[in-house]
């Protein structure tokens, strides 16, 4: 049992499966109560004002590097260490579950990072995980930033499963806007941001052991 309501928009969960389910994706906005963005806001914020976030980069494992054409944003990973942080995943746990017992995806593990990009970052077109290696299933984004101008940039484009260079929706990274989609037949990308530009990408997985090696989370 949880004590406590949950920090989300309830009545926005049979969207969410539905957009998933018809779309590949869900967008909703004020999804997650104000006052749990604004302390993982403050965060991430005072992470980025202290140097303690590191460059991302591409690629799991060995085939990890930092690719400044292709990414810009300086990182985080959720540890657990703040009540914020683990109000967040504890609600991305209620989830989880959500999503097993609607759509049977058989979701084991969340893994998370708080991202921030700086004016001019920006995060090409990509997806998140690749069809038949499927270890990230659902991808997901809370936007934290508190008022962000209409000409802020930083927008999330999201683009046509079957037609990838069609655009189908832009999401403003406005503070508690989340959106979730799945990971390898969603193409998106980041588009350039004027300010900078706080977030927490995360992706529900599937335990995918390869070649009776166990499959490593990030
Ligand atoms: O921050 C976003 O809007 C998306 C980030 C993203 O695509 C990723 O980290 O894989
Ligand atoms: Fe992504």
């Amino acid at each position: 049992m949880i004590a406590t309501p949950l920090p989300w928009d309830t009545e926005a969960l049979p969207k969410l499966v539905d957009g998933l389910v018809e779309r590949g994706w869900f967008v909703g906005k004020s999804f997650i109560e104000t006052d749990l963005c604004r302390a993982l806001y403050d965060e991430l914020m005072t992470r980025a004002e202290h140097d303690a976030l590191a460059a991302a980069g591409i690629g799991r494992g060995e085939d990890h590097s930092l690719r400044r054409d292709i990414r810009g944003d300086a990182i985080h990973w959720l540890d657990r260490e703040s009540l914020p942080q683990r109000q967040y995943l504890a609600a991305m746990e209620v989830l989880q579950r959500e999503l097993n017992q609607a759509l049977y995806l058989g979701l084991f593990e969340f893994e998370a990072h708080f991202a921030h990009y700086p004016p001019g970052a920006f995060y090409k077109k990509h997806l998140d995980s690749f069809r038949g290696r499927a270890n990230r299933v659902v991808s997901t984004v809370l936007y934290l930033n508190p008022d962000w101008p209409l000409d802020g940039g930083g927008e999330m484009a999201l683009y046509d499963t079957d037609h990838p260079e069609r655009e189908v929706a832009r999401v403003r990274p406005e503070t508690g806007t989340f959106a979730c989609f799945l990971s390898d037949s969603v193409p998106h990308e980041v588009l350039p941001t004027r300010l900078p530009r706080a977030s927490i990408a995360g992706w529900f997985r599937r335990n995918t052991s390869l070649g009776g090696l166990i499959d490593p989370a990030r």
